[in-house]
C-alpha cells in the first residue's frame, strides 16, 4: 500500500527522502507531491482536489502523509474522498490557525519582501537543530523556485479555514505527530486535532516542526502502529 507525502510550504519533496529510506522497500516507498511548483490554483481545496486526483491515478488507497500546511491538505482529502485514505498521517499541523506563531508575519513579508531571507527564516525555523548544509543548500534551492502566489495562496486559505467541523467525519485511523519544539504550533494545537478525530492515536516527540526527518525511528514506528490499526 502506497505512501503519499504532502510536504508544508515552501518546503521540498525531498524531505520525505530520510524518512523513504528507512522504510521497508526504501527510497520509492514514498511518493512525494510537489504541489507548490505545479500550475495553481493553490487554495488548500484546490491542492487537496490534485492529490486526490493523484491517488485515484495510483489505483488504490493510500497512506495518507501531510506536514503543516500538507496537513490541511492532506485532511481535507480524508474528508472529502474517504475512499482514497486508509491511513492518515498528520505532522506538526492544526484544524485551524488561529494563535499560530506567525501565518500573518509571513503573509505580510510575501508581499513586502518576498526572498531568500523569507525563505531561510520559515526553513530554519522548521526544524529544532541546524539542518547539513548541502541539505540546506538544496531546499532554499527549491523554495526559490516556488512562486510567491502559491505560498500567499496557500497560506491565505489555510488561515481562513477551520477543519473542525469535517475532522469527525475523517473515520480512517490516524496519527497525529507533532514535534513538541516546535516554533509556530504548539501541542495544543495536536492534541485538539486529535481528539477531533474519530479513531486517532497522539505521538509527541522532542523534534522541531518536521518530526519525520527530524526523529525518523520515531515517524516508522508511528507509521507501523498506524498501518497495523
Ligand atoms: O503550521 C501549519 O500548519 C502551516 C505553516 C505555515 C508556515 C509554517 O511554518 O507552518
Amino acid at each position: 500500500m502506497p505512501v503519499v507525502g504532502i510536504p508544508g510550504t515552501l518546503c521540498a519533496p525531498e524531505i520525505f527522502d530520510r524518512l523513504a529510506a528507512a522504510l521497508p522497500g526504501g527510497s520509492d516507498t514514498v511518493d512525494a507531491v510537489d504541489w507548490l511548483t505545479a500550475p495553481g490554483p493553490w487554495r488548500i481545496e484546490d491542492v487537496a482536489a490534485s492529490v486526490s486526483r493523484r491517488i485515484e491515478a495510483l489505483g488504490e488507497p493510500v497512506t495518507l502523509l501531510g506536514h503543516s500546511t500538507g496537513g490541511c491538505v492532506a485532511a481535507t482529502v480524508a474528508a472529502t474522498r474517504p475512499d482514497l485514505v486508509s491511513h492518515l498521517l498528520l505532522a506538526n499541523t492544526g484544524a485551524h490557525m488561529r494563535g499560530h506563531g506567525d501565518v500573518d508575519r509571513i503573509l505580510t513579508t510575501i508581499t513586502e519582501d518576498w526572498g531568500p531571507s523569507l525563505h531561510a527564516a520559515v526553513l530554519d525555523r522548521s526544524f529544532a537543530t541546524p539542518l547539513p548544509s548541502g541539505l540546506r543548500t538544496r531546499l532554499l534551492a527549491y523554495a526559490a523556485r516556488v512562486p510567491p502566489a502559491a505560498v500567499l495562496e496557500v497560506l491565505t486559505s489555510q488561515r481562513d479555514l477551520d477543519l473542525t467541523p469535517k475532522l469527525a467525519s475523517i473515520t480512517c485511523p490516524a496519527t497525529v505527530l507533532h514535534g513538541s519544539h516546535d516554533r509556530a504550533r504548539s501541542v495544543a494545537d495536536a492534541r485538539y486535532l486529535a481528539e477531533q478525530l474519530p479513531d486517532c492515536e497522539l505521538t509527541v516527540v522532542a523534534t522541531g516542526h518536521t518530526p519525520f526527518w527530524e526523529d525518523v525511528p520515531s515517524t516508522v514506528a508511528a507509521l507501523e502502529r498506524l498501518r497495523a490499526r
